[in-house]
């Protein structure tokens, strides 16, 4: 059991997708979460009665009670979040933050000079604890909490210690990668549809096999290049798929993909760095 007192700091998506893998897991009692939002209660009722969690505006929160602060807000509202924190936050509670582009060393800038910061990056698949999350330290974090911010993300799937000067091409991967296969799998729908099966079948056909073709990556022993191979007789259907594939820049596409999530992580963390040299 996992027996800290932990603060979402955001009631969107995000911070649910994380509470519904936390509750699942069994790891924690729900009475242990608590979830925030500035003043929509009808969210906050909404996530109270979904997962029997606690949940209260973020002026009305006790912030001594807490061990773990969870910033899940969007990152342009990083500054306000860092102002209600300071002078309230202490070295022994623990802020983990999900936030894209935001790097430790801003968020230790902003508060004490030995605040604990790690750094993580979870995707949506959090809601069914089948997320992939990196986990970053900051320059202050204690290895036992670097240890229990991993115990808190494998509650949500699989979790990963990485250096932070990775982490903009892991959310290129990782935390936007789940849109890449639904945007597959949107053509993929659509094509069987045009070709007259019905919608949510044809849905489920898709995901069946990408997810057939996710468990045989994880579960056997090839790589993914001879997973293909395996199913690619000489001038058989599969060839004919994957030249098309090749002919219309699908390789490059996923490539550029990637990198512009990438590019686009890095680019947010600019605008919060550049305040940060001007404060110094
Ligand atoms: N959506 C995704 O797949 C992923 C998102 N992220 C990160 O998660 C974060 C949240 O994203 P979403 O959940 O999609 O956003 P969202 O817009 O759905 O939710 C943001 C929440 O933060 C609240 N909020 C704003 N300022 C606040 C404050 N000062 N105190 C307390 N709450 C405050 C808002 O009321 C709202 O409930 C972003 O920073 C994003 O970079 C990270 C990994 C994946
Ligand atoms: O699009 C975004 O900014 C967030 C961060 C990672 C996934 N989604």
């Amino acid at each position: 059991m996992i027996n800290k007192r932990i603060a979402f700091l955001g009631a969107g998506n995000m911070a649910e997708a994380i509470i519904s893998g936390f509750v699942q897991s069994g790891k924690m009692k729900p009475q242990q979460i608590i979830v925030t939002n500035r003043s929509n209660q009808e969210r906050l009722n909404e996530l109270k009665g979904k997962y029997n969690i606690e949940a209260v505006t973020k002026d009305q929160l006790d912030y001594s009670t807490i061990d773990i602060f969870i910033l899940a807000m969007k990152p342009k509202d990083i500054d306000g979040v860092m102002e209600d924190l300071r002078g309230k936050i202490t070295a022994d509670q623990l802020l983990v933050s999900v936030l894209a582009g935001i790097s430790t060393s801003y968020m230790e800038a902003n508060l004490n000079d030995s605040q604990q910061v790690i750094r993580v990056m979870p995707n949506t698949s959090s809601m069914i604890q089948e997320s992939a999350t990196a986990v970053s330290p900051g320059k202050h974090v204690a290895m036992d909490q670097v240890l229990l911010a991993k115990e808190l993300m494998t509650c949500i799937g699989k979790a990963y210690i990485i250096d932070e000067d990775m982490m903009d091409m892991y959310t290129g991967i990782a935390g936007s990668g789940p849109a890449y296969f639904y945007n597959l799998m949107e053509h993929i729908e659509e094509v069987g549809h045009q070709a007259g099966f019905e919608r949510e079948l044809v849905r489920e056909i898709g995901a069946q096999t990408l997810y057939g073709a996710a468990k045989m990556i994880l579960e056997q022993k090839e790589t993914p290049t001879e997973l293909r191979e395996n199913i690619t007789s000489p001038n058989g259907t599969t060839a004919a798929g994957l030249d098309a594939l090749n002919k219309h820049g699908a390789g490059m596409a996923i490539i550029e993909a990637v990198k512009s999530a990438a590019a686009r992580s890095k680019e947010l963390s600019k605008e919060p760095e550049k305040k940060l040299a001007l404060q110094k």
